[in-house]
């Protein structure tokens, strides 16, 4: 089958999310050298782990364009609704083995990043394409943990619209965006100076990789 029949090209480049925001200065920063989202981590288990208050206070501080996407892991869905409303949330990403319904209550308060794992993405796939309010993301098992997907397995069944994550960095996005044209990439390990602290060069040469990709 030829690749143009197996997904529509993605035309425009990939829409970039800068994940593990730990405070206001790296949220300013990253808006600055050209993110089009900001990741918060209110996951427990998470070394980047942010306070409400400071992802707000860092969220009223990036302007207009910038999303701001509050990153769960195993949380009820009321401490999800709750935490991203106090800390100003435009989006939720939320991880791990959840019922459809828990998505789809979540997705009638905010626009939700749903994470998959590459053998769960032609299932949720089809689950999530004709609900606009649902974009997928693939992510490897272990999120935050800076390893890359195996690119080339992917592309046969690339849902359109979707997301990858998984250690991204500058040295390896404009490959994959050529492997895959995902709708948005996102990346925190190979971005940081140490867990939760950004590395200013290493986010500008991300972000110049994926607009020249
Ligand atoms: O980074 C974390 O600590 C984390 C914890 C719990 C859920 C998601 C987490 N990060 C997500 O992982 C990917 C990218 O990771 P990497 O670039 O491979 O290190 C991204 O989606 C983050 O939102």
């Amino acid at each position: 089958m030829p690749d143009s029949a197996v997904r529509a090209p993605q035309l425009t480049r990939p829409k970039v999310k800068i994940c593990g925001t730990t405070s206001v200065q790296d949220a300013v920063l990253c808006t600055q050298a050209g993110a089009d989202a900001l990741g918060f981590i209110f996951a427990p288990i998470s070394k980047r782990l942010v306070s409400p208050d400071v992802a707000r206070e860092a969220s009223l501080s990036v302007g207009l364009t910038v999303a701001r996407v509050g990153v769960f892991l195993g949380q009820g869905l009321d401490e999800v609704l709750r935490l991203a409303e106090a800390s100003r949330m435009s989006a939720v990403q939320l991880h791990g083995a959840l019922p459809a319904e828990f998505v789809e209550t979540a997705a009638q308060f905010y626009p939700v990043l749903r994470v998959v794992k590459a053998d769960e993405l032609s299932r949720e796939g089809e689950r999530w394409a004709a609900d606009p309010r649902v974009t997928l993301m693939v992510d490897a098992p272990n999120p935050g943990g800076g390893v890359p997907l195996e690119w080339e397995a992917l592309r046969a069944g690339w849902p359109a619209g979707a997301w990858l994550a998984g250690g991204l960095g500058p040295g390896n996005v404009r490959e994959a965006v050529h492997l895959l044209r995902p709708s948005g990439v996102d990346a925190v390990s190979r971005l940081e100076a140490s867990p939760g602290v950004k590395n200013p060069q290493a986010v500008k040469a991300f972000i110049d990789a994926v607009q020249g990709s």
